[in-house]
């Protein structure tokens, strides 16, 4: 695949819920692929809503959103900050769960729920329920479910958001590690800054009033990245010109 063709290509995209709720007006954004995309940005400026429509979950209003090879737009997985697991259903079932609904059999899944737990290091609590997990637990099964199905392109909307520091620092460097096998593109929401900037190949700040991007941040430093990265003057720079875009993002323009 070339890499400097975007896979997906929003343009001129809005989004109305009603007359006076323009949630997205305009935007438009490339895509790349096995890109690793944040989007930061005030509560309200619509970065679930454009994950949303990225997703098909939600139509646009106007624009267009191009996915430049059809069957990409197939292979999406949904990674939401809570994890949603059933509690009467043990780790295994749950991340069962879309197989079955995709009408696989327990058999044939087997392998696949396997290596999705292996992903996540979770093959050992295979049979434990959502109950006897930590928050960080949940999440990694949260996203061996969203992994189950092999997806090109993993939509994240502030999956680390509900963990202390220390777990959202774990699983982002845990991220990272299962993304240097997989390559997937991901799209991920965050509130957090330095998480923003550790985790992505480019930081896009949105905009209220109406939701729109008002900048894109590259983050020009090579993977793998760990713990050197964190305490590097560079981390502290892109910090930096992410909250400096983050406080005009907040100002009406
Ligand atoms: N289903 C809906 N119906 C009506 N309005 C909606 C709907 N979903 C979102 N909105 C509105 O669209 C705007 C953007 O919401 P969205 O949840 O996308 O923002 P956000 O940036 O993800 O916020 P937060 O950071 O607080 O999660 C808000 O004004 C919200 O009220």
């Amino acid at each position: 695949m070339d890499i400097d063709q975007p896979i997906a290509t929003l343009e001129n995209v809005s989004k109305r819920f009603d007359r006076q709720n323009l949630a997205i007006a305009d935007l438009t954004l490339k895509i790349y692929p096995s890109e690793i995309l944040s989007l930061v940005g005030p509560s309200g400026c619509g970065k679930s809503t454009l994950l949303r429509l990225i997703s098909g979950l939600t139509s646009l209003s106007s624009g267009t959103l191009n996915w430049h090879n059809s069957s990409q737009s197939n292979q999406l997985a949904f990674v939401f900050q809570d994890a949603a697991l059933m509690p009467w259903a043990t780790v295994w079932e749950n991340v069962y769960l879309p197989l079955k609904l995709a009408g696989v059999s327990r058999k044939s899944a087997q392998d696949r729920i396997q290596e999705a737990l292996e992903l996540v290091q979770l093959e050992q609590v295979s049979t434990s329920y959502p109950r006897q997990l930590s928050g960080g637990m949940k999440m990694r099964v949260s996203i061996a479910r969203a992994l189950v199905n092999t997806p090109q392109v993993l939509l994240m909307d502030e999956p680390f958001g509900a963990l202390d520091d220390i777990t959202r620092t774990q699983l982002n460097d845990e991220l990272l590690n299962l993304w240097s096998q997989k390559r997937w593109t991901i799209v991920f929401v965050t509130h957090n800054i330095y998480e923003a900037v550790y985790l992505s190949h480019r930081v896009v700040v949105m905009g209220t009033a109406p939701g729109r991007i008002v900048a894109e941040i590259p983050i020009n430093e090579p993977y793998p990245r760990d713990s050197s990265f964190r305490g590097a003057i560079a981390y502290t720079e892109y910090y930096q010109q992410v909250a400096t875009a983050l406080s005009q993002a907040i100002t009406p323009h």
